[in-house]
């Protein structure tokens, strides 16, 4: 459960048992011929799958520079990435005999994409969301209640992501027996990153097709939002072997790398353990982990999944930022333009998009990654834009 030297299972002695446990189920069952049709299944006459990728029209013309298409993970059903994995682990969970799942949720899609599997699957489903998040993403938090999920709001520590995940962990270890832990990124002890990438991976392989299909070659360029790293790790994947494939990660600059309050671990980070992963974390000298700061709920957290942390050092992903301001315009360039409310966290990689046609030729190709849509975000985004 390595990425060089970054991921593990730092975690206490009880978890380990319940990771081991999961590990080897889902080594076992990950390659089964009717798991793998029963998630297919799932994800085309459910999710909606294949998403398309649009081509911007308006927004490339004004550029003048490469051409962009977005990935439309907005598209999935409950409106973001986060239904590939929360679909696959809780079916894979029912199949170990699990009745309950528990979940952490910081912008509610990933608790929405839970409280969705478990009301399709008939499994008892309880989300922990910190109550700051809970505040800014109201309308997640209605969709999960009429879904059925039990939402447990934190109120400790800095109220947000890292302090629901506590949570959600310490009733896993007191549930186990009937519990499986839906963790929602590509963070996190092993199993977790490399089979959260595995269930995002369809969107890369979705996409690598698709635009063989419509240009007849690959991008140069495959640009995605990094927040804990699970839709950036799920359509890089197919391309980690296309060596003239750049690959760029967009971390949350907030209100810039320099003000301290961003949330991008893998440019201003350091190596730590965060909820049982070494990786590219923001912590203080005594390692107490950081608060962090974005517009965008899910790119809020001071970790990054191992693998990205692998990934930075090797080169082979180059990671960067946009600041809140920059992600906002982005927002609006898509709603005026191209008719696509985009969530905040995805504005973050179509504003870097944004910045890095105006410097290529016209033919040029740029993949976006649009992790989910924008309707969790209404009254946010338009307070913030009537503050710009
Ligand atoms: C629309 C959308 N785009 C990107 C992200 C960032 O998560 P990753 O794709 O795992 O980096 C998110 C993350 N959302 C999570 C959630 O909904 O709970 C997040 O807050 C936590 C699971 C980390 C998201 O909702």
């Amino acid at each position: 459960g390595f990425f060089g030297q970054y991921g593990g299972a730092y975690v206490a002695e009880t978890l380990i048992r319940n990771l081991e446990e999961l590990y080897g189920e889902y080594e076992r069952i990950k390659d089964e011929e009717d798991f793998r049709e029963e998630i297919s299944q799932l994800l085309k006459n459910f999710v909606g799958r294949p998403t398309p990728i649009s081509a911007l029209h308006r927004i490339t013309a004004e550029l003048g520079g490469a051409k962009i298409y977005l990935k439309r993970e907005d598209l999935t059903h409950t409106g973001a990435h986060k239904i590939n994995n929360a679909l696959a682990q809780a079916v894979l969970a029912k199949r170990m005999g699990k009745t309950r799942i528990v979940a952490e949720t910081g912008a509610g899609q990933h608790g929405v994409a839970v409280a969705t599997a478990c009301s399709l699957l008939g499994m008892t489903c309880v989300v922990y969301m910190g109550a700051v998040d809970a505040e800014r993403q109201a309308p997640n938090v209605q969709r999960m209640k009429l879904l059925g999920a039990e939402l447990h709001l934190v109120h400790s520590g800095q109220k947000t992501l890292k302090d629901a995940i506590s949570e959600a962990i310490r009733d896993w270890i007191t549930n186990v027996e009937d519990t499986h832990y839906l963790l929602g990124s590509a963070v996190g002890p092993h199993p977790f990153p490399n089979m959260v990438r595995d269930f995002q991976s369809v969107i890369g392989e979705e996409a690598r097709e698709q635009i063989l299909e419509a240009e007849g070659r690959l991008p140069d360029y495959v640009i995605a939002c990094v927040g804990g790293g699970s839709n950036s790790i799920g359509m890089f994947n197919a391309f980690l072997d296309d060596a003239d494939v750049k690959l760029v990660g967009v971390q949350a600059a907030g209100e810039g790398l320099e003000s301290g309050k961003h949330a991008s671990p893998l440019l201003k980070g350091t190596h730590g353990i965060i909820q049982g992963s070494l990786t590219y974390m923001l912590q203080d000298e005594d390692g107490q982990i950081l608060e962090t700061h974005s517009i965008a709920p899910g790119l809020d957290y001071p970790g990054a999944g191992p693998q990205h942390s692998y990934l930075k050092d090797t080169g082979r992903v180059e990671y960067t930022s946009v600041n809140d301001r920059e992600a906002l315009m982005a927002f609006e360039e898509l709603c005026r333009k191209e008719g696509i409310l985009p969530a905040l966290e995805s504005s973050h990689a179509v504003a870097y998009a944004l910045k890095l046609v105006s410097q290529l030729p016209k033919d040029a190709l740029v993949l976006v990654n649009l992790s989910g849509r924008g309707d969790k975000d209404l009254s946010q985004a338009i307070a913030a834009l009537e503050q710009l």
